[in-house]
Parts: C-alpha cells; structure tokens; sequence
C-alpha cells in the first residue's frame, strides 16, 4: 500500500509527518528506519504520527521515532511542525491545540509567520525521573567519561538531556564525546548530549548530539534543556536567544515549578506518496 507523507524541517532538524487520523498506520521500528534512511527511503531525523487524543484534554495525540526506530517521548522541533500540519491538513481550524506525548500535554499556538510558540511544560530536575542514576538533585553533576571527568547537567523536557558547557560551540568534540554520552552507563535510558557555548546572559550557542540519531542541526527539546541548566547554574537570565547550527530559537524558563516556554518556525518542505513495498 502506498503511503502520503509531508516532508517538515524545523531549523533544519527534519521529519516525516503522517496522518494516523484519518487512516490507522501500524508503525514498526523497521518502518521508521525505512523511512527515514537517506538514501533508501525519504530521510529524516524523526518520524512523526499524529493520531485521535486518548487524554480527554487534549485535541491530539502526536508521537515520535527517531532514525534508530526507537519510539520517544519528545520532541521539541518536532511539535511545532506538527501543529503546523494538523492545521495545514485542515484536521484542526484553531491557531491553539493541546497535543497529548508518550508523558504529558504539550500546548501549542500558531504565529502569523512561519513561528510556533510552545508551552513546554515544567523540566524534570529529579535524577530518577530523568532517569539519571545520582542520589541528589544538583546543578552539576561530575561523570567519568572515559578518563576525563566532565561537569554536566541533567535534565527531563519528558526526554533525557545532558549541557556540557564549551567554551567553544564550532570546535566542541560533538562527534568524538557524542556516542560515549549518548550510551553512558549513568543514563539509563540513553541521553541527548548538548554542547553549550555560554555569549552572555541572554545569548547561547548549543550543538546537540541527539539520542537514536547523531549530531542534528537543531534540538528543540535540546535548547529548553540548555537553558534550564544555564539559569540553575546562574549562566541565564529568563530569556535566552540560542543558535543552532540550522538557525534560531528563543527560550524562556522563569525558574523551579514554571513552564519553559519554546518560540521558532516550522515550514512544510514537500508532500510526497512512498511508494508500495518501499514504506
Ligand atoms: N529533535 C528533537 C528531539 C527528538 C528526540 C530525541 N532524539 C530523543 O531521543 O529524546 C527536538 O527538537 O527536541
């Protein structure tokens, strides 16, 4: 059976969006490792699917794979692009939705531009809801890696993220440390290591070496991590500008028990029809 996709980017961090509202699609990790194979398949960082709400709350339910197949709990770039296909598909009229994720309610509005402004919801400090194996909750934790010992914070956005600050974001050992963090025994499901150059309160470079995926050009979950550790840290102000290699976010966290608050763009790139026995 051939299948209708919408090819989405976020900064550059890109997606394949189907609709399981109108018609059920059984997704397998196999699937979505055909899918989103770059030269076998479309290509994509994640695959997303949007389907009926089960939380009476929520308009939508929206769930993620990253490359690997592995389904997840999050994703940041991820759910603007999908309010914007949700409208775009006329499955929504309203500028505001509540998407329902794997853990939690995600409040969405849709700007007059391209822009998507996301009600994050609270970060997870606690190390055992990360899940991060420390006793106590700190804003820098010591981890040995390999011989180094690196400080880093850990924290939740519904999925698991490491900031290690950099002085510098261009030359940060992404691909070097990436895979040796991303599988680190501490994290037992697994993390998203973000690389974090501090500019000044209110200004950050971040790289992410994403979970299922690698290096990315942009990690939205990634950047509210980033400036969650950098405000506990006393790097940041509330509002922080952060750059991506793929382009800009603009972060907002008020502090312990607030929302983060997550603004930037979400563009349909093509739509396109996978064709039978290649989906
Ligand atoms: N690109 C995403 C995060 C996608 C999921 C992540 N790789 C994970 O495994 O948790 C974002 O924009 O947040």
């Amino acid at each position: 059976m051939s299948l209708a996709f919408t090819k989405m980017q976020g900064l550059g961090n890109d997606f394949v969006v189907l609709d399981g509202i109108t018609c059920a699609l059984d997704m397998t990790p196999e699937r979505v490792r055909r899918m989103a194979d770059r030269r076998y398949g479309i290509g994509c960082d994640q695959v997303l699917l949007a389907e009926p709400a089960h939380a009476p709350e929520a308009d939508f339910r929206y769930r993620i794979w990253n490359a690997d197949g592995a389904e997840v709990e999050h994703c940041g770039n991820g759910v603007r692009c999908m309010a914007r296909f949700l409208r775009d598909q006329g499955l929504s009229a309203s500028d505001r939705m509540t998407l329902e994720t794997m853990n939690g309610l995600t409040h969405v509005e849709l700007m007059t531009d391209d822009r998507v402004r996301v009600d994050m919801g609270p970060p997870v400090l606690t190390p055992s809801d990360i899940p991060f194996l420390a006793t106590t909750q700190r804003p820098l934790y010591s981890l040995s890696v390999g011989h180094q010992q690196l400080e880093v914070a850990a924290v939740s956005m519904g999925n698991p993220h490491l900031v290690l600050r950099v002085d510098d974001a261009d030359t940060a050992p992404v691909a070097r440390l990436g895979p040796r963090l991303e599988g680190h025994p501490d994290f037992p499901n697994r993390v998203n290591a973000g690389f974090l150059q501090v500019l000044g309160r209110d200004h950050a470079r971040l790289r992410v070496y994403e979970r299922g995926v690698g290096e990315t050009l942009a990690c939205g979950t990634g950047a509210c991590a980033a400036v969650v550790a950098g405000v506990l840290n006393d790097w940041f102000d509330a509002r922080v500008t952060v750059d991506l290699p793929g382009g800009r976010l603009v972060i907002h966290w008020a502090g312990t028990g607030e929302p983060v608050w997550m603004t930037g763009p979400a563009v349909p790139v093509f739509e396109g029809i996978m064709a039978a026995g290649a989906e």
